[in-house]
């Protein structure tokens, strides 16, 4: 019997009342619009606790309002003005033993805590290994060990992505070994200064992009190793973009992922992409993961410990590839292991719940179809005071022609900018923007030129598992997804909620976009002239090229005049 056919299972709604949250990254992206989705949508939940670490000087009660303070909270405003109350901040650093958590508040999560949502990471790519593995790694370990002493737990649901087993093409629903003894690199890294770990990073990532990947990998081995017997699931959600539908369509707030691309195109600081033109590019809605995360902690309730399985599922023994630069010794040293797993490990891989919240190349965009939709908005809803025509945006695969053509259309046009500012007293700024940009597309290159494909086989199976009611409050379906409105949507978001720019400013900016336009006529007339009257006096051929072009152009007006004429005359006959 499915779960939507048991009538004594509750709704979403109805499981979450009178239940306690704990969410970690309650800061974040995912963590503010997962505490907005929870009070709109489950409105008896008992209450959220939230931990909170002080930052540049804000304390955790400060941070907690500006957690509620964007619009995406205003429907909530209105609707129930008092939300706040159910919101308690706890101080905790994660990269700290036991999270600094003083006792009172350890006591009042072991008592009260009913459902852990842990969101907290570094999403830096190029984070030093060192802190990322603090945070994403060890983090779960400190997690799970509260957890076991949570009087209640009903489900521990940890966010990880679609990318933490990237050096593989097709991506199942399984915890797959990384080859390392993530404890025993941990206690190889404390040895070590900063400098030598960054030394050895590229040996230790190996066929991955950067440290991000590889210590959420290890997040999940945590889980693996140290989780038995708890109510726990994971959610990989893909690239991450703006909200499609809830609370508010388009909402978005920093610069990850493709946020910063989009408005360095629209911008016109940029105009290269180094990319696979028929690459996809999976990008999910933000209100999508939020959904998937809350239904997957309901379902990890109601299905109770993720062990129960064990029985079911077969052990195949797994080899992870060996990093190769630096010997097998001193990998061995490291941490890098070929020890055998225990038969439990081995099944617990594929035993822990995965819910993978992806397009898939079924649904997603090649990176030239999405150019050319971007350019369509971009010239539609142009943004405020773009530097050059944000029409002509180019994907270049080959890198040393991408290198080439940034070169010329991008760095000689940057300096010579920021010379102009220069000379009339302002600060350069271009060439910066070049220089973060030119980082942000090494560190996402990897992501532009490789394939993926996930399995969805469970998160199909726990849509349907939901009763209708709830599919629709706590939507996460591709049924009637359109990609290209989400897209849409998310360029608007960007310009709106990341820009800060009134989208009542279009008609003044598409008057800035036709000045820019003329602009650059002038521009091409002029050069082609002065290059023409450098030519013309000193080569034979630039002469002969200059008369064929001149017979060609009097040629065509004559014949246009003549089949005027000619259906003028047929006209009156
Ligand atoms: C018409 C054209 C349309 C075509 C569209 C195609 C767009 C292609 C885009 C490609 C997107 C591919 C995305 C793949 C992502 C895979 C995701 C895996 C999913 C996840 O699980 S992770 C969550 C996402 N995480 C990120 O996105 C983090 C990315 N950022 C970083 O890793 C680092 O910030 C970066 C970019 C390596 C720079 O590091 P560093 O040099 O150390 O500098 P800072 O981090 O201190 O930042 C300095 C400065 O840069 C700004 N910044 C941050 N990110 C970007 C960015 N993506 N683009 C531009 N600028 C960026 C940051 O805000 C800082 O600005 P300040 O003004 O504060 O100095
Ligand atoms: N965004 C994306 O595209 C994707 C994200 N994910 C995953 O989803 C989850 C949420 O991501 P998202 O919300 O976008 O990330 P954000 O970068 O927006 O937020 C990260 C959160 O983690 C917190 N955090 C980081 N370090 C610490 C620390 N030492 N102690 C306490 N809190 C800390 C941050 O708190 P503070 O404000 O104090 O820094 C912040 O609340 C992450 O696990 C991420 O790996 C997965 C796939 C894609």
């Amino acid at each position: 019997m499915t779960m939507q056919e048991n009538r004594n299972h509750p709704g979403i709604p109805e499981f979450f009342a009178g239940k306690t949250v704990a969410l970690t990254g309650a800061t974040g992206f995912i963590g503010q619009l997962l505490i907005e989705k929870l009070l709109r949508s489950c409105p008896d939940i008992k209450g959220l606790i939230l931990l909170i670490r002080s930052k540049k000087g804000k304390s955790i009660t400060e941070r907690l309002q500006k957690i509620i303070e964007p619009p995406i909270f205003d429907k909530l405003r209105k609707t129930r003005p008092e939300f706040a109350s159910k919101l308690i901040p706890v101080s905790a650093d994660i990269e700290k033993p036991g999270f600094a958590l003083s006792d009172e508040d350890v006591q009042l999560i072991l008592d009260e805590v009913n459902v852990f949502i842990h969101s907290a990471a570094t999403t830096k790519f190029n984070e030093h290994l060192t802190l990322s593995y603090a945070v994403n790694t060890n983090g779960v370990h400190e997690l799970l060990k509260l957890c076991r002493k949570i009087k209640n737990l009903h489900a521990f649901v940890h966010i990880s992505t679609a990318f933490s087993f990237c050096d593989k093409s097709f991506i199942g629903e399984e915890v797959y070994p990384t080859g390392w003894d993530y404890d025993k690199l941990r206690t190889s890294m404390q040895r070590m200064s900063d400098e030598m770990v960054s030394d050895l990073t590229p040996d230790i990532v190996k066929d991955r992009p950067n440290t991000y990947t590889l210590t959420k990998a290890f997040g999940e081995e945590v889980l693996v190793k140290e989780g038995e017997g708890l109510p726990i699931c994971i959610i990989r959600p893909s690239i991450i973009g703006s909200t499609y539908n809830e609370p508010i369509p388009g909402w978005c707030r920093s610069l990850n992922g493709p946020t910063g691309h989009f408005i360095a195109f629209a911008k016109g600081y940029a105009r290269l992409l180094c990319a696979r033109s028929d690459h996809y590019l999976d990008i999910i809605p933000a209100d999508f993961v939020v959904n998937g995360i809350i239904a997957a902690a309901w379902k990890t309730a109601l299905s109770g410990r993720s062990d129960q399985l064990l029985s079911k599922v077969s052990t195949t023994k797994y080899h992870a590839s060996l990093p190769k630069n630096i010997s097998r010794e001193q990998l061995q040293l490291l941490g890098y292991t070929k020890e055998d797993e225990s038969v439990s490990v081995q099944a617990r891989r594929k035993s822990i719940p995965i819910y993978h919240i992806v397009t898939n190349p079924k649904y997603a965009l090649t990176i030239s179809r999405m150019a050319s939709s971007m350019m369509h908005h971009f010239t539609r809803y142009p943004v405020d005071n773009a530097l050059r025509l944000p029409e002509n945006v180019i994907v270049i695969s080959n890198k040393f022609l991408y290198r080439t053509c940034a070169f010329f259309l991008e760095y000689i046009p940057a300096c010579m900018f920021d010379a102009g500012l220069i000379l009339f007293g302002q600060k350069p700024k271009l060439l910066r923007v070049l220089r973060l940009l030119s980082s942000a597309m090494t560190a996402l290159q990897f992501f532009l030129y490789n394939h993926w494909e996930w399995d969805e086989g469970s998160t199909l199976k726990l849509q349907r598992e939901m009763s209708d009611r709830d599919q629709k409050e706590f939507n996460f379906s591709k049924d009637d997804f359109d990609l290209k409105l989400f897209i849409e949507r998310y360029y608007m978001g960007t310009k709106r909620y990341v820009l800060k720019e009134d989208p009542l400013g279009y008609p003044a900016a598409r008057r800035h976009l036709w000045r820019l336009r003329v602009l650059g006529w002038i521009f091409q007339f002029c050069v082609f002239m002065i290059t023409w009257r450098i030519l013309i006096p000193r080569s034979q051929l630039a002469r002969n090229l200059w008369h064929l072009l001149t017979s060609f152009w009097s040629k065509f007006l004559r014949f246009t005049s003549i089949s005027s004429n000619l259906s003028r005359f047929k006209m009156f006959h």
